[in-house]
């Protein structure tokens, strides 16, 4: 059927749909409308902050166990390192890294994980609460969830708590003097742990005793104390107690069913130094915009 339609006709429409614009009926029925969606109570959406992370800065998530001192004893953690915790530590950044791709690096040690995202990234639209729950989130789930792969014959008490936070740093400066320190407290921990234990476990003192001897102590005389009198050569104790755990993205070689080879991105952890030039001049990808 032709519909033919006049100049006046067309008119005519536009004129009384103009006039229904005009009419205050389809604005009480707006008005209706909108008040069913939005409550008498939506207003305190307005107390909710904008917590988005400044632009173009590092932001990193830093998720630390709550009171290990006690969980690491009452799960019978071996003193003064567990390769076995320190690996579950390991198999649930893993999980976070897999998940966030804009997690770069990761850098953990003892009970804890730091996460550093790209500059750029736009993960939650960089609102700092969301990124630091999800990441501490998913990190607490993934460590029970493997819990049983590492410590098999040993149940968990209770449930492990993890807290997490948000510190963001403006220059590649500030985000590789952050791992530094984070490195360096490894360093300082596990030289005093490793002698700290060696002195009771080995040398028979008392808690009370190792923690005198090593008053006022510096690392060239735990380092002593360990060569002499435990014939322990503290450089050749193993990486991963001394430097901690750097999880990166590495393009590694696969094979295919065919007898070749293509590359994979996958997430590998190293245990080297991070405070020197060194790693990073070698890794020139991870402080330079993608
Ligand atoms: N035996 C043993 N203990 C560990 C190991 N890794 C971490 N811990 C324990 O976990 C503690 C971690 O230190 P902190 O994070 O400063 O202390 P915390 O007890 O967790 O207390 P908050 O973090 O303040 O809640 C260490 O002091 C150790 O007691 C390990 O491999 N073996
Ligand atoms: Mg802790
Ligand atoms: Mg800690």
């Amino acid at each position: 059927m032709l519909i033919r339609c006049s100049a006046s006709m067309i008119l005519i429409i536009c004129d009384s749909t103009a006039a229904f614009i005009r009419s205050n009926i389809w604005k009480k029925a707006f008005h209706f409308s909108a008040a069913m969606a939005k409550s008498k109570f939506e207003y305190v959406r307005l107390f909710e902050v904008d917590d988005r992370c400044l632009p173009n800065t590092w932001i990193v998530v830093r998720v630390d166990g709550k009171g290990f001192h006690k969980f690491s004893t009452e799960h019978g953690y071996e003193k003064p390192n567990d390769i076995k915790a320190l690996s579950l530590m390991n198999r649930a950044a893993t999980s976070v890294m897999e998940e966030f791709k804009d997690i770069c690096l990761a850098y953990g040690q003892s009970d804890e994980y730091s996460f550093v995202f790209r500059k750029e990234t736009q993960a939650y639209s960089r609102r700092s609460a969301k990124l630091s729950t999800n990441v501490c989130s998913l990190f607490t789930s993934a460590f029970v969830y493997y819990w049983n792969e590492y410590f098999p014959t040993i149940k968990p008490r209770y449930p492990p708590v993890f807290d997490g936070r948000t510190v963001l740093y403006p220059s590649n400066q500030n985000i590789r003097d952050y791992l530094s320190w984070r490195q360096a407290d490894c360093h300082i921990n596990n030289l005093y742990n490793t002698t700290f234990w060696a002195l009771i476990l080995k040398g028979g003192l008392t808690p009370t005793e190792a923690e005198n001897k090593l008053k006022g102590t510096l690392s060239g005389d735990k380092n002593e104390i360990l060569f002499s009198q435990f014939a322990i050569n503290y450089n050749t104790e193993p990486e991963m107690l001394r430097k901690g755990t750097v999880l990166v993205r590495r393009k590694v070689p696969v094979a295919l069913p065919n007898g070749g080879t293509r590359e994979k991105s996958q997430i590998v952890q190293e245990h080297v130094d991070i405070i020197g030039d060194e790693f990073w001049n070698t890794n020139t990808h991870l402080l330079t915009l993608t």
